[in-house]
């Protein structure tokens, strides 16, 4: 489980979020939604342990999570991934793996599968569409098949078809027990995936 408890978090001496209290449990679907600049971003990289809080805790387990123990096992697409403009998606992939050595070439290449890069995992990034970046970082969130999944706005720039897919594919981590915060501007994407919705507003995070 992951608690955030009374967690205030400034950014350049501009409060953010103040007092938050979150209880996150394995096999849970949590869509978290507010206006732009409401701070979603912030709260998913304090969670992630990518950013700094100014004080309370967040934890998993009873561990602290922070940025000198950031979370482990977990998929994340908050901000491009520094995939590397001159190669494919799949030596993209092949690259990142080869950092756990986790999976295989066969995993990685079902991975692109199940996103539809399948056609295009032999193209350079630097030729791909923006929905095809999109794609490409669902892609390498999931390929290690991680216990919790924090996905900002994954739809952003997909194609219906890509919605669609991207939809199965968290449906089917749901089934699978997994943990997953996300973001989506999209309050169709929200209503079916998430068992439980929150807003952030006024730097608070409320039920909704
Ligand atoms: N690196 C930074 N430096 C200064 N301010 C920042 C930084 N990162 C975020 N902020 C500020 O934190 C606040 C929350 O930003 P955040 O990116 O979390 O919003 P968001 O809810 O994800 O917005 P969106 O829906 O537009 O993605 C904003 O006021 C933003 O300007």
């Amino acid at each position: 489980m992951i608690k955030l408890e009374k967690v205030n978090i400034s950014i350049k001496n501009e409060p953010i979020l103040k007092d938050v209290n979150l209880n996150l449990e394995n096999g849970r679907c949590y869509g978290f939604v507010g206006r732009n600049g409401s701070g979603k971003s912030v709260l998913f990289k304090a969670i992630s342990g990518l950013l700094k809080i100014e004080s309370g805790m967040i934890s998993i387990d009873g561990v602290e999570i922070n940025p000198k123990n950031p979370l482990k096992d977990v998929g994340v697409i908050i901000e491009s991934p520094m995939f590397i403009a001159s190669l494919s998606g799949f030596d993209n992939l092949k690259c990142l793996a080869g950092i756990t050595k986790k999976i295989s070439d066969e995993e990685i290449n079902s991975c692109l599968e199940k996103v539809g890069l399948e056609e295009a995992n032999k193209k350079k990034f630097k030729n791909y569409s923006l929905g095809m970046k999109q794609r490409l970082r669902i892609a390498q969130a999931i390929m290690e098949d991680p216990t919790i999944y924090i996905l900002d706005e994954p739809f952003n720039g997909l194609d219906e078809k890509g919605v669609q897919d991207v939809h199965e594919i968290i449906l089917d981590l749901k089934a699978r027990k997994k943990m997953i915060l996300l973001t989506s501007h999209d309050d169709r994407d929200i209503e079916k995936l998430n068992d439980y919705i929150f807003k952030i507003e006024n730097r608070s995070v409320v039920n909704v």
